[in-house]
């Protein structure tokens, strides 16, 4: 029996006992306490998971509050349509704010989102029709199979419900494809985008998703407390909000309802002893959070959950019984022409980083692109993948013209890269790392996702990336994070990753870079096997000796043009390059 599973129903029984048992007062702080856990599992999402901030989570929620509020008091809408209404206008709203600014790095959304949460509470509180600052009261209660949901006690089980669904929902999210994808973005959208993310489409739906969560909470707080006012819907509280992920652990669904439950519960704590203490009255409570959430960055800077997981029993690999296989792509005639770059430029102002550059790649062979520091390999590199697009001249790639597609559109003709500094999730395992570069063979959507649905397709897409884990020789660590493999293992679990994508095309970008001697053997015996295995390699590397002793012919780079092209053999033997390679005699390195 699984172990963390027992755990997980040891909390849910406790939370099921816990309105029945803890003291009136006490069960309205818990109902707080799992509404505000909802709207920081948004957070957790958005920010911790994606790594972009809103300070406007409360002002979502205050628009689910506000218009059950005023459609259930003022139309006698029921209660159910009015949560309905609400994620429609919340969804509309957020998605306007994502759509205007995720598309831009940056500072713009937390920006953005605080400009907005501003104006809401502005305008909440000057609206005679929504009660001003007096807010609106007599809002009627939920009513569930004709029973209305006016004590504390039964009203909390309609939060449990909105609290178990939403963080079930979370970690399925998360447990897939798309959660995987949503991880890439975190440091940047260069890996997720390799590997067929719509990284601002994914952004939005993100944005969109954490809002509908923070007006789920917000028609909840309404039929809770049954009257509304706009202070709970301020900026403070969305930055309490973001205060509560930070303490209880941003990265994870667990972690919201921890950080949710601390700092509601020091705060009404502190509200009964500090005015003591100090001797005047005033929300001094917020002086301490912001200690606390200074201490938390210093000494937990993943807040507190992480330690809490420390103690927990570790998950296993648990793999999903394989029904189907992924679809494999037809792969080109050993010796076709499958990568043609013709003329390429690339102007950055005045400098000619690439400058007229031509060559060929067929099925089947290792290329390799060489060159001394600044001569322009990685701006060729980028210029193949779709990072930076040529300022003239066409790249060519299994038949089609790449030279103006995104990275992501390349990516699906069958080309897959590996970095140069190395870009893995590190919390996860090496399975899940793999399984990334799978991305672009599966289907599952978000919707598929947060409702499990997608389970068939993501047992194909984990035995398929075990399959490639097995083939560059880490089957063994499938399990293991892989923040703690050496750089040696972590260039190679890039490679399985680059492979379960099914490529024609494998691209490398100095994958010896830092490496150790043994390292380089251990890569070039995985690159030789690779290559004997029919698999298309163009490497971009600075170590001569690795690069002569591995590929069939080689692409010489020198100030941003091809100084020289053939087989090893005649690359050494080429004045030129000598030249250029001043102080590096390639006759002995090789010998
Ligand atoms: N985004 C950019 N804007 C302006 N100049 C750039 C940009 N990217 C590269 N360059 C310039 O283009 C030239 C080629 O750089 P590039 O990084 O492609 O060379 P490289 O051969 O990959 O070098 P290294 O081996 O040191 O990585 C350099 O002079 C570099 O400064």
């Amino acid at each position: 029996m699984n172990a963390r599973l027992v755990l997980t129903a040891l909390a849910v029984l406790v939370g099921l006992a816990l309105p029945l048992v803890l003291p009136l007062f006490q069960v309205t702080l818990l109902v707080n306490v799992l509404i505000f856990a909802i709207v920081v599992t948004g957070l957790v999402l958005l920010t911790g998971i994606v790594g972009l901030t809103s300070f406007g989570q409360a002002a979502f929620m205050g628009v689910g509050a506000y218009t059950t509020a005023v459609l259930s008091t003022g139309a006698g809408w029921s209660p159910w349509l009015t949560l309905l209404a609400g994620f429609g206008i919340t969804a509309l709203i957020a998605w306007l704010l994502g759509v205007a600014t995720l598309r831009m790095q940056g500072h713009y959304l937390p920006l953005a989102t605080i400009a907005w949460g501003i104006s809401l509470y502005y305008v909440f509180g000057n609206s005679p029709a929504l009660g001003g600052f007096t807010g609106l009261t007599n809002i009627p209660p939920v009513q569930v199979f004709g029973t209305p949901l006016t004590s504390p006690r039964t009203f909390a089980y309609l939060a449990l419900l909105g609290l178990g669904l939403s963080a079930l929902g979370a970690q399925f999210l998360l447990s897939s494809r798309t959660g995987r994808a949503m991880r890439a973005l975190r440091g940047g959208p260069l890996v997720a985008e390799a590997f067929g993310v719509n990284t601002f489409g994914l952004r939005v739906k993100v944005f969109v998703l954490a809002a509908l969560l923070a007006s789920l909470a917000g028609w909840l707080y309404a039929h809770s407390q049954r009257f509304v006012n706009p202070t709970p819907f301020s900026l403070q509280a969305g930055i309490e909000y973001l205060f509560m992920a930070v303490v209880g652990g941003s990265q994870h669904v667990w972690g919201g309802l921890l950080g949710a439950g601390l700092i509601t519960g020091l705060r009404e704590w502190l509200r009964d002893v500090l005015p003591g203490l100090i001797g005047a009255q005033g929300n001094f409570e917020v002086i301490v959070f912001g200690v606390l959430v200074i201490l938390t960055l210093q000494f937990a800077r993943r807040g507190l959950w992480p330690l809490v997981e420390r103690v927990l029993p570790q998950e296993g690999l648990r793999l999903l019984p394989e029904r189907t296989r992924l679809p494999e792509r037809v792969k080109p005639q050993p010796g076709t022409p499958l990568l043609r770059v013709e003329h390429a430029v690339k102007q950055f102002g005045g400098l000619r980083a690439v400058n007229d550059v031509s060559f060929e790649l067929r099925a089947g062979e290792i290329l390799g692109l060489i060159g001394p520091n600044g001569a322009g390999k990685s701006t060729l590199f980028n210029l193949i993948t779709g990072v930076n697009p040529a300022t003239s001249g066409q790249v060519t790639f299994a038949g089609r013209d790449i030279t103006r597609q995104s990275a992501g559109q390349i990516h699906r003709l069958g080309l897959s890269r590996t970095f140069q500094h190395v870009h893995l999730l590190p919390d996860l395992s090496l399975l899940a790392n793999t399984m990334m570069g799978g991305y672009a063979r599966g289907r599952a959507g978000m919707v598929a996702s947060l409702l499990h649905l997608e389970r068939a397709e993501e047992a194909a897409l984990q035995h398929e990336a075990l399959r490639q884990l097995r083939r560059v020789g880490l089957g063994e660590q499938a399990h293991l994070l892989a923040g703690n493999l050496a750089l040696g293992q972590q260039r190679t679990l890039e490679v399985a990753r680059a492979l379960v994508a099914d490529p024609t095309l494998l691209l490398l970008d100095e994958p010896a870079a830092g490496l150790r001697y043994g390292e380089k053997m251990e890569l070039v015996a995985l690159l030789r096997r690779l290559r004997d295995e029919g698999v298309t390699i163009l490497i971009v590397e600075h170590d001569m000796d690795l690069v002569m002793s591995l590929v069939d012919r080689l692409v010489v780079m020198n100030y941003g043009e091809r100084l020289a092209e053939g087989t090893p053999a005649e690359i050494r033997a080429n004045a030129a390059v000598r030249e250029a390679y001043l102080g590096v005699d390639l006759t002995d390195e090789v010998a």
